[in-house]
């Protein structure tokens, strides 16, 4: 459930003077997402969603992810775009929390997508990394291996709570990418989370890409060795290598990978496992059961990351 902070309608009226989207009609809290409060808004002048920053998301980063959304949509990109208030800026308050309106998209995410719809996602991938060459305001990636470890001291002791030998491993994969990570792979915007509930399709078409609070600065195929593993796994954790070749293939279609980032998706896919595993990890431990936050299964990325580690080509991912 997301929505953490309540609005009444008052207050919500009052905040909309702001914005030009007409009269309110009727709102409703957003059950899904993880680390906002989000409503989804009707009024005179059509659909728009809602969202109220919670604690996770740093506030001075509110402009860059902002900007981003605004320089994407310009660029063709189908994402939401923030609605700018009468007062020019774009970010109010609403209910004691940073408020923001943003256009609806519509489509929905897909729950079994196929490899048809892994193609679509690896060909948006690229487009948005291409869209994003000339954005420029910059993000480092909080979540790159410094903020890994972070993660990981606050959860080490732990860790055989959740599986019995996950610390040993832990500390073995961070000796190994830490040796292996790349340093001079083509960089720029990455989504950083392009995981299946942040893609929307009407039908088989892709119809728009949402959440960009992780989005940063980045090597483009490290975001694309995320899509990998969010979208090429079965539910019994085995690889689909029908859709691994659907995905790199579309993502090639629009922009084709170089030697090096070929040579280099295995550790990236592995890097990148490890990292959700250890967001998923560190909220499994730290966060009590029974509230309000989604605790997502840490164990589905430590699966993964054991196959990562047993690739010995690019090729096992599907790239041809
Ligand atoms: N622009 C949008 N158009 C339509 N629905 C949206 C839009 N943005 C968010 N949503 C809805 O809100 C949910 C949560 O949004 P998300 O940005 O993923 O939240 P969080 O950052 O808290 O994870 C989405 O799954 C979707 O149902
Ligand atoms: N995709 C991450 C969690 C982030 O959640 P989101 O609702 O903000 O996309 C994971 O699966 O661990």
């Amino acid at each position: 459930m997301a929505v953490y902070t309540d609005v009444n309608e008052a207050e919500l009226e009052a905040f909309l003077r702001n914005y030009p989207v007409g009269d309110l009609l009727s709102y409703k809290g957003i059950a899904e997402g993880t680390e906002n409060s989000n409503f989804l808004l009707h009024t005179t002048e059509g659909s728009f969603i809602l969202t109220l920053y919670e604690k996770r998301v740093d506030k001075s980063d509110l402009p860059f992810f902002l900007g981003l959304m605004q320089h994407l949509a310009r660029k063709g990109i189908s994402c939401p775009l923030p609605v700018d208030g009468r007062d020019g800026t774009i970010i109010g308050t609403l209910a004691g929390r940073p408020a923001v309106l943003i256009t609806f998209l519509e489509g929905m995410w897909l729950r079994r997508p196929q490899a048809a719809h892994c193609r679509e996602v690896g060909k948006a991938l690229a487009e948005l990394h291409l869209a994003g060459m000339d954005f420029k305001m910059t993000r480092p990636n909080a979540l790159a291996i410094a903020g890994w470890r972070e993660l990981w001291e606050g959860a080490r002791a732990r860790a055989d709570e959740v599986e019995k030998g996950l610390a040993a491993e832990v500390d073995a994969d961070f000796v190994l990418l830490q040796k292996n990570w790349p340093t001079d792979l083509p960089s720029g915007i990455i989504h950083a989370d392009l995981f299946p509930d942040n893609v929307f399709f009407l039908g088989n078409k892709l119809s728009g890409l949402i959440d960009f609070y992780f989005a940063c600065n980045d090597m483009f195929a490290y975001d694309l060795a995320t899509c990998l593993n969010a979208w090429c796994f079965e539910k019994d954790f085995a690889f689909n290598l029908t859709k691994g070749t659907a995905l790199l293939a579309g993502y090639q279609s629009v922009r084709p990978l170089t030697d090096e980032e070929k040579a280099a998706l295995p550790v990236l896919a592995h890097g990148s496992a490890l990292r959700f595993m250890l967001t998923r990890l560190y909220d499994w431990l730290t966060i009590p059961d029974g509230g309000l936050v989604i605790k997502r299964d840490p164990t589905e990325y430590i699966r993964r990351i054991r196959f990562h580690r047993a690739i010995t080509s690019p090729r096992e991912y599907g790239l041809q």
